[in-house]
């Protein structure tokens, strides 16, 4: 925190000073304050003491910097969930109805926000996304920060390419479901990426939000604003590594078929703690579907 807001904390009537502490320490390990609000409501505190000690107003939406958000379309999200890409685990923390399927939640985390998904695409949908992405595949590029375009780049060593949005029956049916799950639009997706890594083939760690202060950030972010959330699927399972590790917190998802990664970051800064990579692979192959999130409709 800050010192020279001293009493941006202090204990207001209603409230505990071991709950004040407890904000000020998230506070200043980073934590967002839609995450800190969540938390306090899951706890069981009334909105307007949780709003009131996190000082926020009373009612209203959170101040956020991602304000261009459309409204779910169902209305039945809170403003907090609405801020961001996220599930709802409130209804049934362990099922999801993603609209045609009950999705699973094998487990999830407040901070870096992550939630690992079982059961979201069927082993026939896996098999049907990897026959249609392999002929197209083309050693993987990332967004170039300097210029806005595209580049090889060594820290990537997989194949990839992408469909576009809706292209197959297949992509839109998929789409749906994400939308679905994670309460955002289709729209605000890109095309869904398909990589394949081979053995030794990895993706260094990285965060998937563009760069604030690079020169090219700009010219892409005309393109549906900022990165918000990722969802990584995997597609088929490596005999040997190939895990999606996020190092500032010691964690490494196991690629099984079927399941999924998701993780969002509320601003672009390392604060998220989403740094992650995929491991190399020591043996077989590895195929995943990713699907970034952006704060507006991507054209
Ligand atoms: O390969 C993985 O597990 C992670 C992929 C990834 O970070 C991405 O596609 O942005
Ligand atoms: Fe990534």
């Amino acid at each position: 925190m800050s010192t020279s807001t001293p009493d941006q904390f202090a204990t207001p009537p209603g409230l505990t000073p071991e709950l004040m502490q407890w904000v000020r320490t998230q506070s200043a390990a980073g934590v967002p304050l839609p995450s800190l609000l969540h938390s306090m409501r899951t706890a069981g505190w009334a909105e307007h003491l949780a709003r009131r000690a996190l000082a926020l107003p009373e009612a209203g939406h959170l101040p956020h910097p991602f304000d261009a958000v459309k409204p779910q379309s169902d209305g039945q999200q809170s403003a907090l969930d609405r801020h961001l890409p996220d599930p709802d685990l409130q209804t049934d923390p362990c099922c999801i109805d993603a609209g045609d399927r009950q999705v699973h939640v094998l487990m999830s985390m407040r901070h870096p926000r992550v939630v690992v998904f079982g059961n979201l695409l069927s082993d026939e949908e896996c098999e049907a996304i990897i026959a249609a992405a392999s002929p197209r595949m083309q050693r993987s590029l990332t967004v170039d920060n300097q210029s806005g375009g595209e580049a090889v780049n060594d820290d990537r060593t997989s194949n990839g390419m992408f469909f576009q949005r809706g292209e197959l029956d297949l992509i839109s049916r998929i789409e749906a479901r994400i939308a679905r799950l994670l309460g955002w639009p289709t729209e605000n997706g890109e095309g869904l990426q398909v990589l394949h890594y081979r053995p030794g083939a990895e993706y260094k760690p990285h965060y998937d939000y563009f760069a604030p202060n690079e020169p090219g950030t700009p010219t892409i972010l005309k393109r549906g604003g900022q990165r918000v959330g990722t969802l990584v699927m995997y597609l088929n399972e490596p005999a040997r590594g190939g895990g999606t590790t996020f190092p500032d917190v010691g964690l490494q998802i196991v690629p099984r078929r079927g399941n999924a990664v998701f993780f969002s970051y509320d601003r672009p800064d390392p604060a998220t703690k989403t740094l992650h990579g995929g491991a190399p692979v020591l043996e077989g192959e590895k195929w995943i579907a990713t699907k970034w999130l952006r704060e507006r409709e991507f054209k």
